[in-house]
């Protein structure tokens, strides 16, 4: 690609691997989840999550998508238990959505697509940083949490309200006290695979988590997600939707999950 990555059909999913080989890797994400193919594991423990609101920082528009990024240079926002070993400090959550309600999220569940998929990204504190656990096997674990289209999700709104703030590609604004743990469905049934980031540079460093119960949004709070812009302040306008990359070959990985 001559210009950056991006979702577009020059420089989409598609095209990736010309700058990133590793997009043609053995454990990228995201899949089709095939709830029947997963395997219960009772090993698996439950998730424990503790975020302490006073680590949410700021709000930015990144040109791919928007992120909330948090403190994390104590161990006060964490992700314990599950699959993982060790303790995974919060980094920052974002969203991928579509342009429409059919489409949107990066993974799919018997070939379903949601409108939207949360992701709450934790790295590894056995290494010094984000920065250099991102290329590690066990480096990263995220969180994916399905948006279903239904009635307005109250506990989206404070981070929907603050997007007016941040319609082009690098607009930043504060965003303080603010407990993820709200974005969370009631249930924490869980499959996890071993996977990559999902946009470049698709480290395969990702313990995927996703929750089997969605949350709501509603097509109001869709329309906000898709009023913000690719492109920067000057720039054509490029509406941010379908920034999404599509379900990955399993290349004979196991997903597990940890309910019958
Ligand atoms: C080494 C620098 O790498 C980064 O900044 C990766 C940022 C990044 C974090 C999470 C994801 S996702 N969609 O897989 O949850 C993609 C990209
Ligand atoms: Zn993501």
């Amino acid at each position: 690609m001559s210009h950056g990555w991006g979702y577009g059909a020059s420089n989409g999913p598609d095209r990736w691997a010309e700058d990133y080989p590793i997009a043609n890797g053995p454990r990228q994400s995201p899949i089709n989840i095939v709830s029947k193919e997963a395997q219960y594991d009772p090993s698996l423990k439950r998730l424990k999550l503790q975020y302490d609101p006073s680590n949410a920082k700021g709000i930015l528009n990144n040109g791919h998508s928007f992120q909330v990024d948090f403190v994390d240079d104590t161990d006060s926002s964490t992700l314990t238990g599950g699959p993982i070993s060790g303790t995974y400090r919060l980094r920052q959550f974002h969203f991928h959505w579509g342009a429409s309600d059919e489409r949107g999220s990066e993974h799919t569940v018997n070939g379903v697509r949601f409108p939207c998929e949360l992701h709450l990204v934790h790295w590894n504190t056995k290494y010094p940083s984000f920065g250099e656990a991102a290329d590690k096997p066990d480096g990263l674990a995220v969180i994916g949490i399905f948006l279903k289209i239904g009635a307005a999700n109250p506990r989206l709104q404070k981070v929907l309200d603050a997007l007016d703030s941040i319609k082009t590609k690098g607009k930043q604004t504060t965003f303080s006290n603010f407990d993820a743990k709200t974005l969370l469905p009631f249930s924490l049934d869980y499959w996890t695979y071993d996977g990559s980031l999902t946009t470049p540079p698709l480290l395969e460093s990702v313990t995927w988590i996703v929750l089997r119960e969605p949350i709501s949004v509603s097509p109001a709070q869709m329309a906000k997600f898709r009023s913000l812009l690719f492109s920067g302040e000057g720039e054509a306008t490029c509406c941010m939707v379908d920034n999404f990359r599509p379900p990955q070959l399993l290349k004979g990985r196991k997903v597990r999950a940890s309910f019958k």
